[in-house]
């Protein structure tokens, strides 16, 4: 047995919503939360301060076992994400981080050096894991599967969104391009590729609110007795 404690798996691609909705799972439930795709932007960012060459995939796994992040409380009672001392909570979320994280994760070396750290989160009463692999390779174990998707349109519309709200400005057309590459190189590689795991509820919420998507997976957990 790899761990005890309940999983609900929540995977698919960039900008389906699944932070958003595993976050509000995981508070309705009481349960921890794993942001995986955090782990691979925090390793592609440190990768980048330290200029390191990303073809030495063994000093890549000996990083991703041993880096140094911690996950804070702040004062405004959010989290802070700490990278060698350093919170990098935004830093982490620029499309570029999210490009150099989705070409470190298609290193098998890599996802092994993260293996266990992620496995470590699952503790009781439960987590909820966002990502890609979750239910697939993670918590293959998980009794509750989600894959949860969206038109790349869409996904591209709910990121211009959320990106422009920072103050940032938009090229529409290259951020569908980037989408579709990144939704490329993480569903075609040879290692944990993005497919639903077997016998996962998939969800297209291109038309659903963040409310229905969240109710569909309670109804889930509620079948399967965690709440
Ligand atoms: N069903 C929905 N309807 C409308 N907007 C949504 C919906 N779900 C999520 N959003 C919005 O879309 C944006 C992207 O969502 P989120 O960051 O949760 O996606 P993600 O799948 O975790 O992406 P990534 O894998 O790149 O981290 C957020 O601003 C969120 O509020
Ligand atoms: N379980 C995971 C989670 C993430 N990745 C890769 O990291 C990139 C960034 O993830 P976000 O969810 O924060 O956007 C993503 O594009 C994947 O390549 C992964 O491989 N497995």
């Amino acid at each position: 047995m790899i761990n005890q404690a309940p999983v609900i798996t929540i995977d698919g691609p960039s900008g389906a919503g699944k932070g958003t909705v595993s976050q509000i799972v995981a508070e309705k439930l009481g349960w921890h939360l794993l942001d995986s795709g955090a782990l691979y932007r925090l390793l592609a960012l440190a990768v980048s301060h330290h200029g390191m060459s990303t073809d030495d995939v063994e000093t890549l796994q000996v990083l991703a076992e041993h880096l140094d992040i911690q996950f804070t409380h702040n004062d405004e009672g959010k989290i802070d994400i700490v990278l060698e001392g350093e919170v990098v909570t935004q830093a982490i979320r620029t499309e570029e981080v999210g490009n150099s994280a989705s070409k470190l994760a298609a290193i098998p070396e890599v996802r092994e050096g993260l293996l266990l750290r992620q496995r470590a989160f699952a503790q009781p009463p439960g987590l909820v894991a966002d990502g890609r692999d979750m239910g697939t390779v993670v918590f293959p174990q998980a009794s509750v599967k989600v894959f949860l998707t969206a038109s790349a349109e869409e996904r591209a519309e709910r990121r211009r969104l959320q990106l422009e709200q920072k103050g940032a400005e938009v090229d529409m057309q290259e951020l569908v391009k980037t989408i579709k590459e990144r939704d490329e190189r993480d569903a075609n590689r040879s290692v944990a590729p993005l497919v639903p795991a077997t016998g996962a509820l998939v969800i297209d919420s291109t038309e659903l609110t963040i409310d229905q998507v969240v109710e569909e997976i309670i109804s889930e957990a509620r079948k399967a007795g965690y709440c």
